[in-house]
């Protein structure tokens, strides 16, 4: 039999209420290794109270937190804390370092050696698209929004924790700063491996992101599941109706060259044409340059799209 591997987070029963309001209510859920997990749902639902909980900025009223097999309570949260990255909207900057000054600031705490700590600092504001001989020094009311969210986002990769909490981490961004923020944020080598919990209201972020999503209501879990299963095959009124005004953009998301096409008509030579792609990715490189490369035409993705749409949901339907 395959091993398979532990849980990384493991929740079990989880409640919390402030005072008559019960926020949490009974949730219970696994985060394996490597894995993103979205919290999504409508404004007051209990994503970020759930989060907090995780590394202990709330403390539940109920159920068990395991990290890596061991209880969070039998850990002192401030020692919990330094092995978990944590990124918030509000960035929470401290004024007056500098920006590496910034991004040191876990790495120091844990008594890593200075030169590592500056290599580190350097090489992750490098990646970050903030180069540190420009940066570095510079402090973050110099810095628009964007650029301090790529800072935050460096302090919490700066002492490489395993595991990373994220609560709307692009959510003061305007629209466009944030689809590109979130792009490379998906492409970012050094998040490859981390075990991630991100809170989000943001439908597309969610499907772009998760590689599973939790969708809750009024501190319940509606469902717990990949993309594709919310999408086809939502388990109540809920969780159909939560995604229904943007049921065809989500579909494009989701769906790839792969469901569309047979193996051999969906790989073109372009990297926007291998059978991973989604139809929204190769939408657009169908009107980039990279067109006259895609063994297909527009008409022929859309009818493809159409006819999967179509396998998918009677798929379902058995
Ligand atoms: N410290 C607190 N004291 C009292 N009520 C609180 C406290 N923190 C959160 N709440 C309430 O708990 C509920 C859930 O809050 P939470 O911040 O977890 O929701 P959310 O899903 O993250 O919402 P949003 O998307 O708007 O940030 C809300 O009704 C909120 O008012």
């Amino acid at each position: 039999m395959p091993q398979i591997p532990p849980p990384v987070i493991q929740v079990s029963h989880l409640r919390k209420a402030f005072g008559a309001h019960a926020v949490v209510q009974d949730v219970s859920f696994a985060v394996a290794a490597g894995e993103t997990l979205v919290l999504l749902g409508p404004s007051g639902c209990g994503k970020t109270t759930l989060l907090k909980m995780l590394n202990r900025l709330i403390e539940p009223d109920g159920g068990r937190i395991e990290i890596n097999g061991q209880d969070v309570l039998s850990q002192r949260p401030e020692v919990l804390r330094r092995g978990i990255g944590y990124v918030i909207q509000q960035v929470g900057l401290l004024p007056h370092y500098t920006v590496a000054e910034n991004v040191a600031v876990v790495p120091r705490l844990l008594g890593h050696a200075p030169a590592a700590i500056v290599a580190r600092t350097k090489a992750l504001l490098t990646r970050l698209h903030l180069p540190a001989a420009r940066y570095a020094g510079q402090y973050p009311h110099q810095l628009s929004g964007g650029q301090q969210q790529r800072v935050g986002l460096a302090r919490a990769l700066a002492a490489d924790p395993p595991i990373i909490l994220l609560d709307e981490p692009f959510g003061a961004l305007d629209p466009v700063t944030r689809a590109s923020i979130r792009h490379e944020f998906r492409e970012l080598e050094e998040l490859r491996s981390k075990t991630m919990v991100l809170v989000t209201h943001d439908v597309t972020e969610a499907f772009e992101l998760a590689d599973r999503i939790m969708l809750l209501d009024a501190g319940q879990i509606q469902q717990l599941g990949t993309p594709r299963e919310l999408l086809f095959r939502p388990a109540n009124d809920f969780v159909r109706r939560f995604f229904a005004a943007e049921r065809l953009a989500l579909q494009l998301r989701t769906l790839t060259l792969g469901d569309v096409f047979e193996a051999n008509e969906a790989e073109g030579p372009k990297a926007a044409f291998r059978a991973g792609t989604t139809v929204h990715e190769a939408l657009e490189a169908l009107t980039g340059p990279a067109a006259a490369a895609a063994p297909f035409t527009v008409a022929q993705l859309m009818a493809g799209f159409g006819e999967a749409l179509q396998r998918e949901e009677d798929a379902w339907k058995r």
